[in-house]
């Protein structure tokens, strides 16, 4: 199974002056955290990192720490989580049936959830892992008003790995570009397109490091997985 990692982003939300993928948890950089997961799972072949340019020196001493025996690739992300995938996608190897996209951001992944997600976009056109929403969610107006309240048993969390059909994540991806749609995951394309997106159980811990807490909280996990060995 070939595996996108988009490791392109600026880290706002983290305060980071750099890509916060490059900042420490437990001890290692963040993407090396799921490197590691990638590396540990037996359905992953291939990985290509997303990334941007100035920060390719660093993921190449990562990666040559980390001591990976899968091929890896550095892919130019873009200006956008959409954009970034997309030019993943044109560079995945010609012989790339399926693929799962997962953010670097969510390092706590384990290998089961990967190799869960690879088996199952066998047989399937789509999938995400996900998992159900605890809190009530409100939908709510530019006021700050709230406008509905949608029935929580309905409600999922989205993750990644996301799987896919590459052929038709590529069409997708193209009329995503030639209709101005902007979405923040890849499953969105698919869903205006028409096609169906499966659900696979994700897991409580698969936090995307997004801020400042996400850093503690992400080192509490590992802190907590890893000792317990
Ligand atoms: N142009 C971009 C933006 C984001 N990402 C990646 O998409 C994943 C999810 O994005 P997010 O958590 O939002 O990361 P950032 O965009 O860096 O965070 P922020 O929105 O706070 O700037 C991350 O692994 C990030 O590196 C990417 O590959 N290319
Ligand atoms: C793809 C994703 O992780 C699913 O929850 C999420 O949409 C990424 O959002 P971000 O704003 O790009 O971090």
């Amino acid at each position: 199974m070939h595996l996108l990692i988009p490791a392109a982003g600026t880290g706002r939300r983290m305060g980071s002056h750099r890509n916060k993928l490059l900042l420490q948890v437990r001890s290692q950089p963040i993407i090396a955290w799921t490197l590691l997961a990638a590396q540990a799972s037996d359905q992953i072949s291939w990985i290509g990192i997303i990334s941007q340019p100035h920060d390719w020196q660093d993921f190449k001493e990562i990666i040559a720490d980390l001591q990976l025996t899968k091929p890896v690739k550095l892919i130019k992300g873009g200006s956008s989580r959409q954009e970034s995938v997309y030019n993943g996608l044109l560079s995945l190897p010609a012989n790339a049936e399926q693929v799962l996209i997962h953010d670097g951001a969510r390092c706590l992944a384990t290998p089961d959830l990967l190799n869960r997600c690879a088996e199952a976009i066998c047989h399937c056109l789509g999938l995400i892992a996900a998992v159900p929403v605890k809190d009530t969610i409100k939908v709510v107006d530019e006021n700050g008003i709230i406008q509905s309240t949608p029935e929580r048993s309905q409600l999922w969390a989205a993750q990644t790995p996301q799987g896919f059909d590459v052929k038709l994540l590529k069409e997708c991806h193209s009329q995503g570009v030639a209709h101005g749609w902007e979405v923040t995951d890849d499953a969105a394309l698919f869903e205006k397109c028409g096609y169906q997106v499966q659900i696979v159980q994700g897991e409580e811990t698969n936090l995307k490091v997004t801020t400042p807490q996400d850093l503690a909280i992400a080192e509490f996990i590992l802190n907590t997985r890893f000792d317990q060995k």
